[in-house]
């Protein structure tokens, strides 16, 4: 698929991973429709994109919601009239070890809201997009491409149960979508980055870091711009479908 033109919605394109890919993408002369819930952070991303050389607009839309996706992606074609890609990008964390005990006293345990936010947002709302992207793309006659972002930690990792269990869900759909969109010209991809550096990142305290960094062979973070270029690759490369990229320094959780 050619960049140049393509149109391409990202979800949680306001900050973080999802505005690196978009600038990428749009300094590439992709379109892109950048879907969040932060109105400022969108306002700095599509500016960032159309000073990158493209096009670009906002929606504000809670991924979580069947109705505000809906209405996200009906917008998207009015506005661009094409739709030839997602990246099912936006999530979010909650960690907390599913029961913390010391001495047969147990202190913590994993709250269901805790469980059912991450899963809200991280896998049925990439099943929304995915399915709604989908849906337009047929519909409007679109060859496409999704991408799902996964994680490292969807092999496992602990104190993310419910993060583990949404990254898993979302890379299983991964080849499912492969296999079910071929027939419409649509290939599904994901991606499974390491620690990339961004805000959060920024703000942890340095010997904790320091101890990540050290564990990772590579022994830095991966870049926020690494996690775009491999989003680029994907859209690329027509013969990319059904996989999941890992993007993470050689670590293992
Ligand atoms: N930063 C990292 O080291 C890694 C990130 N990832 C994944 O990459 C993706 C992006 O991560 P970051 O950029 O670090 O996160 P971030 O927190 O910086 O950005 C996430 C964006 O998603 C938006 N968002 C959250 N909930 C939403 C909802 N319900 N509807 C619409 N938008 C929503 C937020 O407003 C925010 O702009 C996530 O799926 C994350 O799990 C995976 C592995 C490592
Ligand atoms: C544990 C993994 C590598 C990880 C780390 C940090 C974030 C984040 O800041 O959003 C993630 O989403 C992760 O998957």
């Amino acid at each position: 698929m050619k960049l140049q033109d393509s149109v391409i919605a990202i979800t949680g394109g306001g900050q973080g991973l999802g505005r690196a890919m978009a600038e990428h993408l749009a300094s590439k002369g992709t379109k892109v429709a950048l879907i969040d819930l932060m109105p400022e952070k969108l306002d700095e991303a599509v500016a960032a994109c159309k000073a990158a050389g493209s096009e670009a607009k906002s929606y504000i839309c809670n991924v979580a919601k069947e109705e505000d996706v809906e209405k996200t992606f009906e917008a998207i074609i009015k506005d661009f009239g094409h739709l030839n890609g997602l990246i099912n990008n936006a999530g979010i964390l909650r960690d907390c070890l599913m029961v913390k005990a010391k001495e047969c006293k147990v202190e913590r345990r994993m709250e269901l809201s805790q469980w059912q936010a991450v899963i809200d947002v991280n896998l049925t709302g990439v099943f929304l997009c995915g399915r709604e992207a989908a849906t337009r793309m047929i519909k409007n006659g679109d060859q496409g491409v999704i991408i799902n972002i996964a994680s490292i930690s969807r092999a496992g990792n602990m104190g993310q149960s419910n993060y583990s269990a949404a990254k898993a869900g979302v890379s299983a759909l991964v080849p499912v979508w492969a296999r079910e969109l071929a027939r419409h010209g649509i290939r599904c991809a994901g991606i499974a980055p390491g620690f990339i550096e961004t805000e959060m990142t920024a703000s942890m305290k340095p010997e904790v870091l320091e101890k990540m960094i050290a564990g990772i062979p590579l022994k830095r973070m991966g870049q926020p711009e690494e996690i775009a270029s491999a989003a680029a690759f994907i859209f690329e490369n027509d013969y990319v479908s059904g996989r999941i990229i890992e993007v993470d320094g050689a670590l293992r959780l």
